[in-house]
C-alpha cells in the first residue's frame, strides 16, 4: 500500500495524489485515497468491484476533478486546471484502455493505433511509422492492413494496447485491460503490457481485480468501499467519513 505524506509530493514521483474524495452525484466512490508512483513504475490498484479503483484512475487522470484533494502530474497541479488543460495534458501525456478495445470498425487497424497521435497534430508520415512499429513489437504487424471486424476480441485488445502506447505516454492508465479474455490471453497481454512500459520507462497504473495481474506490478494500491483496504478494516460504523480520511493522512 502506497502511503504518501501530507506535504509535497516527492521529486522522484512522477504521479503523485493525497486525501482524495469523490462522490458520484452523492454516493460516495472516493473516500480518502492517497497514491504515488514514479517513472517507470507498474502500481496496481486492486480491490472488488465497485471498490473506486476506476474512480481513482479517472481522477489520477484529470478525466474527473476531485471532490476535495489534490493530484500533482510531474510538478503540475492537476485538480486545478480547467477543464480544456486537464484534456490537453491527457491527450499529450497520458493514455487509457480499459476492458473493451473500442476501436472504430471503419478504419484500418493501424489507422486506430494512429488516431491519438493524428488528433494530437502528429504528422502523418510519423504517425503511421509510430503505430506500425508498436503493432509489430505487440506481435499484430500482420493485421496493421486490416479492418477491427476481421480481429478476435484479444488481437483487439492488444490494437488498443498499441494504440495506448503509440504515443509513448508518460502514464499509461490500464482500467481492467485484461477482464474479457481468456487465462492464456490475459498473461500474454499482461505481459506485452508490462515488456512495453518496462522497456519505454512509460509509468502504469493498472485498476484490477485479479491477483495474478496485480502481482505483475511493483507496488499495490488497495481499495475496499472508496477506502484504502487497510484503513476501510479500522473504520468502525460509526466513524465518520472525516474522521476517516484524517486516520489516513496520519
Ligand atoms: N457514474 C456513476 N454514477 C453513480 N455512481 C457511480 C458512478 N460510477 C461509479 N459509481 C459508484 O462508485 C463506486 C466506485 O465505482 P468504481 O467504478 O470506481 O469502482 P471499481 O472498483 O472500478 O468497480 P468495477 O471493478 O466494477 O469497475 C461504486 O459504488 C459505483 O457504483
Amino acid at each position: 500500500m502506497v502511503a504518501p505524506p501530507d506535504s509535497a509530493p516527492p521529486d522522484d514521483d512522477v504521479l503523485w495524489a493525497r486525501s482524495l474524495h469523490y462522490s458520484h452525484s452523492g454516493s460516495p466512490g472516493l473516500i480518502g485515497v492517497g497514491a504515488a508512483v514514479r517513472q517507470g513504475e507498474i502500481l496496481a490498484v486492486t480491490g472488488p468491484r465497485g471498490s473506486g479503483k476506476t474512480t481513482l484512475l479517472r481522477c489520477l487522470a484529470g478525466r474527473l476533478v476531485p471532490d476535495q484533494g489534490e493530484v500533482r502530474f510531474d510538478g503540475i497541479a492537476v485538480h486545478t486546471l480547467g477543464a480544456l488543460a486537464r484534456e490537453r495534458l491527457f491527450r499529450a501525456r497520458f493514455a487509457w484502455i480499459g476492458p473493451e478495445p473500442q476501436l472504430l470498425p471503419e478504419l484500418k487497424v493501424w489507422e486506430n493505433a494512429a488516431l491519438p497521435l493524428l488528433l494530437t497534430g502528429a504528422p502523418h508520415r510519423a504517425a503511421r511509422a509510430a503505430a506500425h512499429e508498436w503493432l509489430e513489437r505487440l506481435d499484430i504487424g500482420g493485421f496493421a492492413g486490416k479492418r477491427p471486424g476481421a480481429l478476435n476480441r484479444a488481437e483487439s485488445q492488444r490494437v488498443a494496447l498499441a494504440r495506448a502506447l503509440a504515443g509513448e505516454p508518460a502514464v499509461l492508465f490500464a482500467d481492467e485491460p485484461t477482464a474479457p479474455l481468456h487465462r492464456a490471453e490475459r498473461a500474454l497481454l499482461l505481459r506485452t503490457l508490462t515488456t512495453a512500459a518496462r522497456s519505454h520507462a512509460i509509468t502504469v497504473v493498472l485498476a484490477t481485480h485479479d491477483e495474478e495481474t496485480a502481482a505483475a506490478a511493483d507496488r499495490d494500491l488497495a481499495l475496499l468501499d472508496g477506502r484504502p483496504a487497510d484503513a476501510a478494516a479500522v473504520v468502525s460504523p460509526g466513524t465518520t467519513e472525516d474522521q476517516a480520511a484524517c486516520s489516513l493522512s496520519a
